[in-house]
């Protein structure tokens, strides 16, 4: 059997030391030499990097049984009943049950038109308190912001109620724990290297992260309690949310669902949807402030389509090319999750001559597709335009242009994703104009990206809000 080639490792640490602090980077500076199917070895994990769009549709559609399963982190098997997860479990009939009722009840067109109305009230407390930091002339986080108003959404969709303070003032605890967990979860872990060195946790990742993991179990339990006493009672208790949902299935025969096994899903969908969102809005405001003519462009349209006193809807997104494209363009340039979600292989499986063995772990770098300059014309500039007329959208059916993933294991809030960042980022644009503060230029303005479970901005983007 052939393996993919790739760079001669040192022993016991294999090529660890050589993926450095931006792994994507590195790796896709080696597959320049290797090729696009790439073995590394890290710690006693061989690792198979795929780094061209052709590798990655031999893996993500057309072996994309083989290549099904995931490889569970030791962070996230740290907290309680981990096969509950739907990013973290082997594709097997659980996940598909978890996907089915995901895709059902969360992220149908149906479902996201029903709430629209939740959607709307969450952008305009963002916009309320964007207009108190215009009033007061003081800079907002729009990063943080923007993954505040997330974890609202998604709580209001998942148990109807907010959890985190929509005036962000107060009650910020549910968003640093899972801000801890993605700061912790993002670390790179020798348990994950060297899975023989697992229950002697070293850098002490598993202790640490199980903490928050165990706080934001125990407000779940007390909101899932508070739902399961007013079910046994005798009033009308069905809120139409998701945990009505997952509390249903619980009492089906034969179910694997239970109260323990709902919390990591729901938990899941709080890590994979808040992060990506305040990530993606944070980048696309940074590369416009960079690039004043596309931000006079996109405010333009806005102007155009929405007319001057009014507010943006989800319904008007359909209307907005320009910042539809934006997105794309920012998501292109900036993919929360660089390599997607690891893979690993459930069978022995050949690719591209080469043979990639069961249990090999599979990475693919979608990061390096996306700016490869074979696919793309001047791939390091921020062009919106590039998507204008074009038909490459990010549904996982170009593979040079992969940032929600492809395949069976493609993200599943997709739409949701396309929905609300459009959303929000277009009623900011709309609502105010921007400035960088005083001493930042659009030429010294920091882009330095730092690795963790998503590929974030180091120092967070602080701008001021203007009303004309
Ligand atoms: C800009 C926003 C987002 C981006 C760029 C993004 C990106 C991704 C990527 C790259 C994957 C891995 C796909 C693969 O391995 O092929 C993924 C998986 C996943 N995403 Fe997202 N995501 C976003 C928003 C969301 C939201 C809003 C939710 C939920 C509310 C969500 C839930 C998930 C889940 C549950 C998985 C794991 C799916 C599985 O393994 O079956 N994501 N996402």
């Amino acid at each position: 059997k052939k393996l993919p080639p790739g760079p001669t490792g040192l022993p016991i640490l294999g090529n660890l030391l050589q993926l450095g602090t931006r792994p994507h980077e590195s790796l896709s500076e080696m597959a320049k030499r290797y090729g696009p199917l790439m073995t590394v070895r890290l710690g006693s994990v061989t690792t198979i990097i795929a780094s061209s769009p052709e590798t990655a549709k031999e893996i993500l559609q057309n072996h994309d049984d083989a290549f099904a399963s995931r490889p569970i982190p030791d962070s996230v098997a740290s907290q309680p009943n981990p096969e509950g997860t739907l990013a973290w479990v082997p594709a097997d009939h659980r996940w598909r049950n978890r996907r089915r009722i995901c895709n059902n009840h969360l992220f149908t067109t149906q479902s996201l038109d029903l709430l629209r109305h939740f959607r709307h009230r969450k952008v305009l407390q963002l916009l309320a308190h964007i207009k108190r930091h215009c009033d007061a002339g003081t800079p907002v986080e729009i990063g943080s912001l923007a993954f505040g108003t997330t974890l609202n959404l998604m709580s209001n969709m998942i148990f109807s109620v907010d959890v985190v303070d929509p005036d962000f003032m107060t009650a910020q605890e549910f968003k640093e724990l899972v801000w801890r967990i993605m700061e912790d979860a993002g670390k790179p872990n020798l348990s994950d290297y060297f899975p023989i060195l697992k229950r002697f946790d070293l850098q002490g990742v598993r202790r640490h992260v199980r903490v928050s993991y165990l706080k934001l179990h125990e407000i779940f339990d007390e909101i899932i309690g508070k739902r399961l006493k007013a079910r046994a009672s005798d009033k009308i208790t069905r809120h139409g949310d998701f945990l009505d949902v997952l509390l249903d299935e619980c009492q089906l025969d034969g179910s694997d669902f239970s109260v323990e096994t709902i919390k990591p899903l729901i938990l899941d969908l709080f890590i994979a949807g808040g992060d990506a969102f305040g990530s993606a809005t944070e980048w696309a405001m940074a590369e416009l402030l960079r690039s004043p003519e596309a931000l006079k462009k996109a405010r333009r349209e806005l102007l155009e389509v929405i007319g001057p006193q009014g507010e943006v809807k989800d319904s008007d997104i359909d209307r907005l090319p320009y910042i539809q494209a934006i997105l794309k363009e920012t998501l292109r340039l900036h993919l929360p999750a660089p390599f997607l979600l690891p893979y690993v292989a459930g069978d022995d499986v050949e690719v591209g001559g080469y043979t990639i063995n069961k249990g090999s772990r599979v990475l693919i770098n979608a990061w390096s597709l996306s700016r490869d300059p074979k696919y793309w014309d001047d791939p390091l500039s921020f062009k919106p335009e590039r998507f204008l007329g074009s038909n490459l959208d990010y549904k996982g059916r170009d593979f040079a242009y992969i940032p929600f993933g492809a395949g069976r294991r493609i993200c599943p809030g997709l739409p949701l994703a396309h929905r609300m960042v459009n959303l929000i980022l277009a009623s900011i644009l709309y609502s105010f104009d921007w400035k960088l503060p005083e001493g930042i230029t659009p030429e010294n303005l920091d882009m330095t990206k730092q690795c963790g479970i998503t590929l974030r901005k180091a120092i967070p983007l602080s701008i001021i809000p203007l009303i004309e």
